[in-house]
């Protein structure tokens, strides 16, 4: 530890000389704070604003940029920003530690939380009107062209173009890497003072027990909060294909093939740990992109979603998702409007639907008894009657959810069916399984055997 710590002063040193050093000897000093730290490291105003006749201010220069436009930034993308009297500066969009989102409506006024390139990860809410996308220095200089004279007069020239440089660092990393590169800086920054304490107690004096579990409890936390920081943009955003942002695009895809969420109809959503990951509205489902998806908490209260620009709505089919979540524990919801489900409903006029003998009812889960049905037990399925609007069968379904608590899914008469898994493989199984139990059993109807 104290060697890992000479070393790590050593580097903090070399980066307080020069902070364009560090920038050029980033990586190799990256590749050190790692080896040293372990793997919790991986995880981890110019201008005079003067009006001049509104014509070239930075301020109304990147209004004219903005103005008008509808959020189309997302967590990571690289920004200019123009806060009071600072001059633009270089950030990055990350999600508000405290309320979980990266933008908000205050006052029917747009705002994206920014955390400002070096500047003591400084962060804030910015009106979206005042940010535009990061371009880099030529760029913005070129299109301001009266940041150069602001800048060179200003007392914040070296910090601003340490932060451009920063930026331009980062613009070129991918979004995820960006995000952990810039928190690994934090991690720098809070560390070198507790290094640099350890180092000189150390020359000095024995240090005590509760001094060492002092250090080594601050440099938990330390490695707690980028932990926790990288946690919640992993798990927003990541490029496993058992994400739900590649699984539902994929799956949709799947039922369209299958003809179960055809002409816009059905929707999906998936839990991924807290965050329950929705498909939108009204789209052709097999369409969906990874970043059209909703992101929402169990309480409801929105996460995440698509750029405004893209004018997605969350599927209406929301409440009922919510409904599985909540009063069975869901892991993930399908929603599908299968022809093979209307036919067997116009079939079976009751409010119930039983089937038995049949293999494939091994397939489905009991969640009554915590186990798969045998082939020799009769599946019983709840049918409700169609609504106008989805939201109006929330009732309905927690009515058959309490009435049939063995079963992991509801039929709506002329309508589809909802089925349900404690994850999305269970989830698409059952409805597999369903769907076959169906056909056949539309088959035995027709031909009364
Ligand atoms: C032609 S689809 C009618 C609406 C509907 O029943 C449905 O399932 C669509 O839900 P969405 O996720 O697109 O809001
Ligand atoms: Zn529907």
């Amino acid at each position: 530890m104290a060697q890992s710590g000479i070393k790590i002063m050593k580097r903090v040193e070399d980066i307080k000389k020069s902070r364009y050093g560090r920038i050029s000897n980033k990586r190799k000093f990256n590749e050190e704070l790692h080896f040293s730290l372990g793997e919790s490291y991986r995880k981890i105003n110019f201008l005079l604003n003067k009006k001049s006749n509104g014509k070239s201010s930075p301020t109304a220069a990147i209004n004219n940029m903005s103005n008008g436009k509808r959020n189309s930034f997302n967590v990571g993308d690289m920004v200019w920003a123009k806060t009071g009297k600072y001059p633009v500066w270089p950030g990055i969009v990350i999600t508000d530690p405290e309320t979980n989102k990266f933008s908000k409506n205050e006052n029917m006024v747009p705002m994206l939380h920014i955390y400002y390139c070096n500047d003591a990860y400084k962060r804030n809410w910015i009106k979206l009107k005042q940010i535009t996308k990061f371009s880099g220095k030529e760029e913005i200089l070129n299109e301001i062209p009266k940041i150069t004279t602001q800048i060179s007069r200003s007392k914040l020239k070296v910090k601003w173009n340490q932060a451009v440089e920063e930026a331009e660092y980062l613009a070129a990393m991918d979004k995820d890497q960006r995000i952990s590169s810039f928190f690994a800086n934090k991690f720098l920054a809070s560390n070198s003072s507790l290094i640099n304490k350890a180092e000189s107690e150390s020359s000095t004096e024995q240090k005590t027990p509760s001094k060492q579990s002092a250090m080594l409890e601050n440099n938990f936390n330390v490695n707690q909060q980028i932990e926790s920081n990288h946690n919640e943009q992993t798990l927003l955003n990541n490029d496993s294909k058992d994400h739900p942002r590649h699984l539902i695009p994929e799956l949709c895809r799947q039922f369209y093939a299958n003809g179960w969420v055809t002409g816009t109809g059905g929707g999906i959503s998936i839990k991924y740990n807290d965050h329950i990951f929705i498909a939108p509205s009204g789209v052709q489902k097999e369409r969906i992109q990874p970043d059209d998806l909703f992101v929402q908490n169990l309480k409801g209260e929105d996460i995440m979603g698509p750029n405004a620009e893209k004018k997605l709505s969350k599927s209406q089919c929301t409440p009922i998702f919510m409904c599985s979540y909540n009063e069975r524990n869901a892991g993930a919801v399908i929603h599908v409007h299968s022809k093979d489900v209307v036919k067997l409903c116009l079939l079976n006029p009751e409010n119930e639907l039983r089937i038995t003998g049949l293999e494939m009812i091994k397939g489905i889960f009991n969640e009554k008894t915590g186990k798969f049905y045998d082939n020799d037990e009769e599946l019983i399925i709840p049918i409700i009657e169609n609504s106008k609007y989805e939201k109006d069968l929330v009732d309905t379904f927690k009515i058959a959810l309490k009435k049939y608590p063995s079963t992991s899914a509801v039929l709506v008469r002329n309508h589809g069916m909802y089925v349900w898994g404690s994850n999305w493989k269970t989830a698409k199984t059952q409805l597999e399984c369903y769907e076959y139990l169906f056909q056949i059993t539309i088959f035995k109807k027709i031909h009364n055997v």
